[in-house]
C-alpha cells in the first residue's frame, strides 16, 4: 500500500484547491489529443477533433475533460483508497474501451504540465513531487484491470 506523508497530503490538498475541473480538464484532454494524436482514435464518437481549433470548440471534449478530472478529484480526496476507487474504471478502460495503458502515463504527464503552466512558481518542486506521486498511483491503479 502507498504511504502518504502528512506533508504530501497537505500539498496535494492545497494544489487541488486550485484545480478547475472544467477548464483544466478541457486543457488536459486537448493537449493529450494535440501532443499525442493517436489517442484521438478512441474518441471517434466525439465528432470533429481533427485540429486544434476543432478540439477547442468541441463540447464533448469539454464534457469529457471534466469527467476525467472528476475521477482524479475523487482520487485526490481519497488518497488511501485510490486502488479500490479506480477498480471499476480500470476494468472499463481495459475490457470495454481497450485503451493502451501507456496512454494513462501520457495523460498524467499532460496533467502535470497543465498544472505547472497554470500555477507557475506556486508549482514548487515539492508540489511537483507530490502531484507526480499522486499521478503514478492513479496510473498504477488504472493499470490493475489489465492483468
Ligand atoms: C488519468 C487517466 C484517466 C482517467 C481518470 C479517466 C477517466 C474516465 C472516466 C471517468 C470515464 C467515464 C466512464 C464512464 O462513463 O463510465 C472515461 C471514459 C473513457 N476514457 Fe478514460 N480516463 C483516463 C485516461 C484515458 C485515456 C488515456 C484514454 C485514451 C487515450 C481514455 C479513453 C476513454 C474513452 C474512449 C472513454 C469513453 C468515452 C465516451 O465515449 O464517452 N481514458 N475515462
Amino acid at each position: 500500500m502507498v504511504h502518504w506523508t502528512a506533508e504530501e497530503k497537505a500539498t496535494i490538498a492545497s494544489v487541488w484547491q486550485k484545480v478547475d475541473l472544467e477548464n483544466d480538464g478541457h486543457n488536459v484532454l486537448s493537449r493529450l489529443f494535440i501532443t499525442y494524436p493517436w489517442t484521438k482514435r478512441y474518441f471517434s464518437s466525439f465528432g470533429n477533433i481533427s485540429n486544434e481549433t476543432a478540439i477547442a470548440g468541441n463540447s464533448k471534449v469539454h464534457a469529457h475533460g471534466k469527467k476525467i478530472l472528476g475521477a482524479l478529484d475523487n482520487a485526490a480526496h481519497h488518497l488511501d483508497d485510490i486502488k479500490n476507487l479506480l477498480h471499476d474504471l480500470s476494468h472499463t478502460h481495459a475490457s470495454e474501451l481497450h485503451v493502451d495503458p501507456e496512454n494513462f502515463k501520457r495523460l498524467g504527464e499532460v496533467f502535470v504540465i497543465v498544472l505547472a503552466s497554470k500555477l507557475g512558481p506556486a508549482f514548487t518542486p515539492s508540489a511537483h513531487a507530490a502531484v507526480q506521486k499522486f499521478i503514478a498511483v492513479v496510473v498504477d491503479a488504472l493499470g490493475h484491470g489489465y492483468h
